[in-house]
C-alpha cells in the first residue's frame, strides 16, 4: 500500500527479466502524481532501473508495501501518448514486455545518468551554437514522374486525401531521393517533423549530407537535422534523441531503431529501400521497423512513403490489393537506360578455360576493355574473406569451427581462420592439424581472393575491396567510398554492402560472380532476396546517362534459364513478383499466411527439441498450425544447439491471439526445462 509519504500509486514500465514472469508495468509508490510517459528510476530486486510511467489502472497486491520511485527525471518533458501507444502496440505484437522494449530503444545513456546529469545535458543542448553560413540550395527541376509523385505525397501532408501508405516503386537511379527531399520540404513547411529511415548505417552519412545540403539554409537552428543509429557515441545518441524529443530536430535520419524516436510533431515518415532485411531486428524484441513505421503513420494519420526499386513482396501485394497506393517512377533521371543484362552461361566454357571459374576469361576481357576506356567497374561477390574453407588433400580435413556447425573462413591478409558465426579466430596452421600434410589449400573464393586475382590479372588496375573486413575501423568506409566517387578506383570488389543505395556516377559495368547459391536455398525468401540484390547491384551501373558506352551487368551463372535470371535480364520486377506471389499463394506462405518462429537454444539438441515439443502441446487452436521442431540452418553456434519451430495461421489476428495465450504458458514451461538457455518468439520472421 502507498503510505502517507508516498500517496500515489504509479504503473511503471521497467525491463524485468522474462523468467520473473513480470511482463506488464509494475506498481510503485510516488510522492507526486506523474503524467504517463514521464521517465523515472525505480528499484527492482537489487538493481535500480530506468522506467517509464505508464497509463492504465494499477492493481497493487493487497497488503504489499510498494517500493517508492528512486528518482524522477523532471527536467525532461514526458514521452507523448503516441510514443506510448507505439510501444504498447510493438510490445504486444512482437510478444515482449513494454518495459523491455522501452529499455532497448531509449538511448542507453538514459539508463546511466542521474536526473541532475540529464538536466545538465539539456542545458548544454540549449547552448549549442547555430552553424550559420548555409547557402541557398539548388533544387533540380523535377522530372514529370517525380513531380507527380511529390504532388500525391504532398496532398496527403496537406491532409486533403485519405491516407494510405505510398509505395514509391522507382527503378534504380530514378531519383527517389529527390522525391523524399521534396516531400520532406512540404512537411517541414507545414511545421511538422520528418523521419527518414535507411537500412544501413553506411548509408546515413551520404543521406545526411544530401539532406543537410538541401535544408541547412531552411533549418539554421543547431540540431535541426540529426541522425540516430547505433554507431553514434552514447553521448551523441542521447543528444540527438533529446533534440528530436524536444522538437528541436525537425529532420531525423536513422536506421531501424530511429522508428522509436520520440517525435512530438511527426508529419511524414520515409522508409528508403523498404525491402531491405536490415529493417528487421534480429535479437531481443525482433521488430520490423518498416512495419512499425506503417503502423505509426496510420496511428498518427500522417503519410508514410515506402521506397524501393524492388519492393518486398509483402508491400507489393498490399499495393496490388489496394491497401497501399503505388506511385511509379519508371525511368531513370536524364533518360539513361538501365544496364543491359548479360547472362553468361558457365556451361559454355571449355573445361580448362578461365583464370578460375569465378574470373572467367571473357569476364576478364570485358573488365580489361572497360579499364582501357577509363571506366569504373564493380565486381559483386556476396562472400567475404579469402576462401570459405581450408582443405587438406591428404586426409580431407577441413577448417571446421570447433564451436559451430560451420567452416572457418580463411582470411589471407592476417593469416587467420575466422568463424563468421562465433568469431573464433586462430592463426592459419602451417600444416594440416590432422595429418601433418603441408599442402593445405583454400577451396572456393571470397572477396579477398577475388581482389588478389584481379590485381594479378590486370596489372596497373586500381582495385579496391569494400566489405565488412575492409571497413572495420571508423572512417574507413567513408574514405573508400570517396575514392570510388572521385574516380581513384578502376575496379571495385565488394559484397552486398556496396550494392545498395550508393549513387556511384562512374560505374558502367557490374559483374555478379557465383550468385547461384541462393537459388536452391531452403529459405522461401532466398529468391526474393537474390533478385533484389542483383537488381540493386545492376542498378549501380550507368547512373550517369552521359556515359558513352552502354552500361552492362554481367551475371555468371550455371542456370541461365532460371525464371529469376530471365526476369532480371528484362528488368522485370513485376513479372518476378507475380511469379513469386503465385508460388507463395499456392504454398500458403507469406504474405498469404502469417508466421512466427519459436526458437530454443540449449547445450544439446535434445534439450532444445524437448522444450519445443512440449511447447507444441501446450495449446491447441484449429486455426493455427504448429510444425515439428527442426534444427536452425546453422544448428550449432558457440557450442549452443539451436532448434526452431514454425507456427502458421492464415490470418494475422488468429496468430496474434494464439501467441497472446501461448507466450505466458511458454514462460511457465521454461521453468521446467532448465537445460534450455534461451528461447524467443520471432513474429514475421525473415529468415527461416
Ligand atoms: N530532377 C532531377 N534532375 C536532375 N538530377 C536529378 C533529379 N532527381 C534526381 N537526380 C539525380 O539522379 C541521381 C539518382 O537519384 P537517386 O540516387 O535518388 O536514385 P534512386 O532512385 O534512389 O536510385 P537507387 O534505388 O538506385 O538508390 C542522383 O545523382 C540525383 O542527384
Ligand atoms: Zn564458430
Amino acid at each position: 500500500m502507498a503510505d502517507a509519504a508516498a500517496p500515489f500509486v504509479l504503473r511503471v514500465a521497467v525491463d524485468a527479466p522474462q523468467h520473473s514472469g513480470l511482463s506488464g508495468p509494475l506498481d510503485y509508490a510516488s510522492e507526486q502524481a506523474l503524467t504517463p510517459g514521464s521517465l523515472v528510476r525505480v528499484p527492482l530486486g537489487k538493481r535500480e532501473l530506468l522506467g517509464v510511467v505508464w497509463s492504465g489502472e494499477s492493481s497493487p497486491a493487497a497488503g504489499l508495501a510498494l517500493k517508492p520511485l528512486t528518482a524522477v527525471f523532471d527536467a525532461l518533458p514526458p514521452l507523448g501518448d503516441d510514443w506510448c501507444r507505439l510501444l504498447d502496440f510493438a510490445a504486444g505484437y512482437y510478444q515482449r514486455s513494454v518495459g523491455e522494449l522501452a529499455s532497448a530503444v531509449l538511448p542507453p545513456q538514459l539508463r546511466e545518468l542521474s536526473p541532475e546529469q540529464l538536466a545538465a545535458r539539456l542545458r548544454k543542448l540549449e547552448r549549442k551554437p547555430a552553424k550559420g553560413g548555409a547557402v541557398e540550395p539548388v533544387r533540380p527541376d523535377l522530372a514529370p514522374e517525380q513531380a507527380q509523385a511529390v504532388e500525391r505525397i504532398a496532398a496527403r501532408i496537406a491532409g486533403d486525401v485519405a491516407i494510405k501508405p505510398v509505395l514509391l516503386f522507382g527503378v534504380t537511379g530514378s531519383g527517389k531521393t529527390e522525391v523524399y527531399l521534396r516531400a520532406a520540404e512540404a512537411a517541414l513547411a507545414a511545421g511538422r517533423q520528418v523521419l527518414v529511415l535507411v537500412p544501413e548505417i553506411n548509408l546515413t552519412p551520404q543521406l545526411e549530407a544530401r539532406f543537410t545540403e538541401r535544408f541547412a539554409a531552411l533549418l539554421p537552428e543547431p540540431l535541426a537535422i540529426v541522425s540516430l543509429h547505433s554507431a553514434l557515441t552514447p553521448a551523441q545518441r542521447l543528444q540527438n534523441w533529446l533534440a528530436a524529443h524536444l522538437g528541436r530536430a525537425r529532420l531525423v535520419l536513422g536506421t531501424r531503431l530511429a522508428v522509436f524516436a520520440s517525435l512530438p510533431d511527426l508529419g511524414l515518415i520515409v522508409v528508403d529501400e523498404e525491402h531491405d532485411p536490415s529493417y528487421k531486428q534480429q535479437d531481443g524484441a525482433r521488430y520490423s521497423a518498416r512495419d512499425l513505421a506503417v503502423w505509426r503513420a496510420h496511428d498518427l494519420k500522417v503519410p508514410v512513403v515506402l521506397g524501393s526499386a524492388t519492393p518486398s513482396l509483402e508491400s507489393w501485394q498490399h499495393a496490388e490489393s489496394g491497401r497501399y497506393e503505388r506511385v511509379t517512377l519508371a525511368s531513370r533521371i536524364g533518360g539513361g537506360a538501365l544496364p543491359k543484362v548479360k547472362l553468361f552461361d558457365m556451361k559454355a566454357l571449355p573445361p580448362s578455360a578461365g583464370v578460375t571459374t569465378a574470373l572467367t576469361a571473357p569476364l576478364l576481357a570485358e573488365l580489361k576493355r572497360r579499364l582501357e576506356r577509363g571506366e569504373q567497374s564493380l565486381v559483386f561477390l556476396n562472400r567475404r574473406g579469402y576462401a570459405p574453407v581450408l582443405h587438406c588433400g591428404e586426409c580431407q580435413w577441413k577448417s571446421d569451427c570447433p564451436h559451430c556447425s560451420a567452416w572457418r573462413v580463411f582470411h589471407k591478409r592476417d593469416r587467420t581462420l575466422r568463424c563468421h558465426h562465433c568469431g573464433f579466430t586462430e592463426r592459419v596452421p602451417q600444416a594440416c592439424p590432422n595429418c601433418g600434410n603441408h599442402d593445405i589449400a583454400p577451396i572456393g573464393r571470397g572477396t579477398e581472393k577475388l581482389e588478389e586475382q584481379l590485381t594479378e590479372a590486370l596489372p596497373g588496375a586500381r582495385v579496391l575491396r569494400i566489405d565488412a573486413d575492409s571497413t572495420r575501423r571508423k572512417g574507413e568506409l567513408e574514405a573508400q567510398l570517396k575514392a570510388v566517387h572521385d574516380g581513384e578506383v578502376d575496379i571495385l570488389v565488394g559484397t552486398q554492402m556496396v550494392t545498395k543505395g550508393h549513387d556511384f556516377r562512374r560505374i558502367r559495368f557490374v559483374a555478379a560472380v557465383n550468385p547461384d547459391g541462393a537459388l536452391f536455398s531452403s529459405d522461401f525468401r532466398a529468391p526474393e532476396r537474390l533478385f533484389a540484390l542483383l537488381m540493386q547491384a545492376g542498378g549501380r551501373a550507368g547512373r550517369d546517362a552521359s556515359g558513352e558506352s552502354p552500361s552492362e551487368m554481367w551475371v555468371q551463372t550455371w542456370h541461365r534459364d532460371h525464371g529469376l535470371y530471365q526476369a532480371l535480364a528484362r528488368h522485370d520486377y513485376e513479372r518476378f513478383a507475380r511469379d513469386q506471389l503465385a508460388e507463395r499463394q499456392s504454398a500458403g506462405l507469406p504474405p498469404f499466411a502469417h508466421l512466427a518462429l519459436l526458437r530454443a537454444e540449449a547445450r544439446t539438441a535434445e534439450a532444445a527439441k524437448a522444450f519445443l515439443t512440449a511447447a507444441a502441446e501446450l495449446l491447441q487452436d484449429s486455426h493455427v498450425l504448429v510444425y515439428p521442431p527442426v534444427p536452425h540452418a546453422v544448428a550449432r553456434v558457440a557450442d549452443v544447439e539451436r532448434m526452431q519451430m514454425l507456427v502458421e495461421a492464415s490470418q494475422r489476428g488468429r496468430l496474434q491471439a494464439f501467441l497472446r495465450d501461448w507466450v505466458p504458458a511458454l514462460i511457465a514451461l521454461k521453468r521446467e526445462h532448465k537445460a534450455v538457455l534461451r528461447w524467443a518468439v520471432d513474429v514475421d520472421p525473415l529468415a527461416i
